[in-house]
């Protein structure tokens, strides 16, 4: 296996995967080897930058896949049911019964050659400052990381592309540009929960009644993801979740929350970053529309 070299960037605890200029975390053994993937027409990969909403989508969309079995979503932790695809043992997670619904942050780069073509991608983007302040709170809750620098020293790595899965700008442009994909927003998703889920529902070719689609926005709701997640997540003995405090995990689930963390040049900072980069017709929202 080729061993990626690693680096440990100021305010972490634990040092992260570099690849092609890339930072990666720890966890992802296999890197490489995600390109020869035994790929099944009844898998669906859900994929967005980190902390953009990805756990959100795949229960949404793991649950459209499994005719609705909330019961199951109940009982069983959701990492359990949804394999994040670069952390796991592959010839594990070629095992698994189908229908497969993977967790990824990965780009089409890293992912087998015409994926899009042989199976459903969901991509989900939110606005990078909620992104950021995300990101940095959970750096600073996993355990083994303690990340100890502040939002501005995140808000200097994106800038720099210290920021694990590589440049924003790159990762959302990339999904957006390919037709295959379903691409969706944080933002849509929480204000127009119905349009956006039914229009998952369409795109992954199931059929439900209104009432069963309010039903699982109920069950997906910020407030039952974090209670379930939190009560199964004691149970787990995965040694990457075991770090994570679910509780914490679950922290705000809003639109707009960095305006209490952004000042006006951390502000500015972002957009000037991101203004030459981003495909202009993507729209990113901010702030609640209401
Ligand atoms: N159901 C639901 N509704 C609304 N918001 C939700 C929901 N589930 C997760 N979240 C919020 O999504 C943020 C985590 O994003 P990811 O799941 O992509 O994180 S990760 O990169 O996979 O660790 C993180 O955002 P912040 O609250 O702003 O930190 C989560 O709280």
């Amino acid at each position: 296996m080729v061993e990626l070299e690693r680096v440990i960037l100021p305010g972490y605890n634990e040092s992260l995967k570099i690849h092609n200029e890339i930072l990666f975390p720890n966890f992802c053994n296999e890197l490489l080897k995600i390109k020869d993937l035994k790929l099944r027409p009844d898998d669906t990969f859900v994929i967005g930058y980190p902390k953009s909403g990805t756990t959100w989508t795949e229960e949404i969309v793991w649950l459209i896949q499994n005719d609705l079995d909330f019961e199951k979503c109940s009982r069983q932790f959701h990492f359990e049911r949804v394999p994040f695809l670069e952390k796991e043992p592959l010839n594990k997670i070629d095992l698994l019964p189908a229908p497969r619904v993977f967790k990824s942050h990965l780009t089409l780069d890293y992912l087998p050659d015409k994926i899009e073509q042989f199976c459903k991608i969901i991509y989900v983007m939110r606005n990078p400052k909620d992104m950021l302040v995300s990101y940095f709170n959970f750096m600073k809750s996993i355990k083994g990381i303690d990340y100890n620098g502040t939002l501005e020293n995140i808000i200097e790595d994106f800038s720099q592309d210290k920021i694990v899965y590589g440049n924003w700008c790159d990762h959302v442009n990339q999904f957006y540009s390919n037709s295959n994909i379903l691409f969706i927003t944080y933002e849509d998703l929480l204000e127009k929960s119905f349009e956006i889920v039914k229009k998952i529902v369409e795109f992954l070719g199931k059929s439900y009644t209104d009432k069963e689609i309010e039903r699982l926005i109920e069950v997906t709701s910020f407030k039952n993801m974090k209670s379930t997640s939190t009560q199964l997540s004691r149970f787990h003995s995965d040694e990457t979740f075991k770090r994570i405090d679910f509780s914490l995990f679950f922290r705000k689930g809003e639109i707009g929350n960095w305006v209490s963390h952004f000042n006006d040049q951390m502000s500015s900072k972002v957009d000037d970053l991101i203004k030459h980069k981003i495909n202009p017709n993507i729209e990113i929202r901010y702030l609640p529309s209401k």
